[in-house]
């Protein structure tokens, strides 16, 4: 096990399989122009793997697949082949906008794949489209019950914005009363150059589960394990699923934090938070090193994994904490 300055262990890769996306969900993607990195610079399936392999002898156990919009990317279903035939043991999970999913749940569950986290912001498909750019509502809903039939654990996740979709936290809240899944609401993040946030946005966890609270009776539910997620998750009394927040503005989790991630060009980030990245693709291109040089930067990399919250409190790019976009990151 991995141990950073702080005295947390790593166990999590956040792997980016592409930078593109088929939506345009204003709070994430606010590249003006569509600025994608150039396709000889993302890693192939094959580099992904090395340096997925590298990690679980870092002693990581979980790996989170996400993008931009993973489905985009030609060849995804191959790609989490090779990882069961090669890694078997590995928590691999996904995070999707659900938009690509159609036909193809039988296969992720083939494949292995038991859990999966699907974005939604709103149950209204107007707002949705103002949202995302796309007409796609409907394909989103009839992903997480797809999912939902062929038995995958599924996390939904709203990022909740003041004067966006906040009136909505009530009908989020009977979805989850009346479905097996997690919703989670996000505090919206000022991730990107120019990130589209404002303090107006803000809607802090502690307001989302006061309105929660008055209309259903919710409790918390403890943490136990070190893979546990972010989110603080609350139990609906006579309800199927179950409500969280993932509070990164008002309440950090960094004292817990377990993750490392990389993005589509092989950059490691250790947070989400921080602009410093690692050039892993040049150990991985390069005909002399080896797997151990890679080893040599994620434990560097991960020694001096800062605390973000502090990073946050400084905020030095005015509106934003770092300046790459979050499509480009991953969440
Ligand atoms: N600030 C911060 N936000 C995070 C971190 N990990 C995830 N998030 C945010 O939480 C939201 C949901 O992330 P997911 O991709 O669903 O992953 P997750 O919450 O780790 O998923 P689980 O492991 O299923 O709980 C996204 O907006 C992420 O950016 C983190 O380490 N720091
Ligand atoms: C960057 S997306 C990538 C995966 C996939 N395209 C999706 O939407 O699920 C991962 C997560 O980041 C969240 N996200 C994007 N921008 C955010 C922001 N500024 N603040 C909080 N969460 C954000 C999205 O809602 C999504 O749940
Ligand atoms: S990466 Fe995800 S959150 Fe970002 S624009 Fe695409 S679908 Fe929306
Ligand atoms: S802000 Fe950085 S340190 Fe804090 S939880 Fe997120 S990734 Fe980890």
């Amino acid at each position: 096990m991995i141990h950073d300055g702080h005295g947390r262990t790593v166990s999590y890769i956040r792997l980016s399989v592409t930078d593109r996306c088929n939506l345009k969900c204003f709070y994430c993607r606010t590249d003006g122009e569509e600025c994608f990195i150039d396709h000889s610079n993302i890693l192939s399936y094959e580099e992904m793997l090395r340096l997925v392999q590298a990690a679980q002898t870092m002693d990581v156990t979980k790996l989170r697949l996400t993008g931009g919009e993973p489905f985009v990317r030609r060849d995804f279903l191959a790609f989490l082949g090779m990882l069961r035939e090669e890694c078997p043991g590995l928590d691999v999970r996904i995070t999707t906008n659900g938009t690509l999913l159609g036909g193809k749940v039988p296969a992720l569950k083939h494949l292995g794949i038991q859990r999966i986290n699907i974005s939604l912001d709103t149950l209204k498909p107007e707002r949705f489209a103002h949202v995302t750019g796309r007409d796609f509502h409907d394909r989103v809903l009839q992903a997480i019950d797809d999912c939902l039939h062929y038995g995958l654990t599924v996390k939904i996740n709203a990022v909740a914005m003041k004067g966006i979709n906040d009136d909505e936290i009530a009908a989020f809240t009977e979805f989850a009363k009346t479905r097996p899944v997690d919703v989670r609401f996000i505090e919206f993040m000022p991730i990107g150059g120019c990130s589209h946030w404002k303090k107006e946005y803000a809607l802090p966890a502690r307001d989302i589960i006061a309105a929660v609270s008055a209309v259903a009776d919710i409790t918390p539910v403890p943490k136990h394990a070190i893979n546990d997620g972010p989110a603080r998750i609350y139990e609906i009394k006579d309800g199927l699923g179950r409500i969280g927040v993932i509070s990164a503005m008002s309440d950090h989790f960094c004292d817990t934090c377990n993750r490392l991630r990389i993005t589509s060009d092989g950059r490691l980030r250790t947070c989400l938070f921080s602009d410093k990245e690692y050039r892993l693709r040049p150990i991985l291109r390069s005909p002399r090193l080896g797997n151990e040089a890679l080893l040599r930067v994620m434990r560097l990399a991960t020694q001096h994994k800062p605390l973000g919250y502090k990073l946050l409190e400084k905020r030095l790019l005015g509106n934003s904490v770092c300046s790459k976009v979050m499509s480009s990151i991953g969440g």
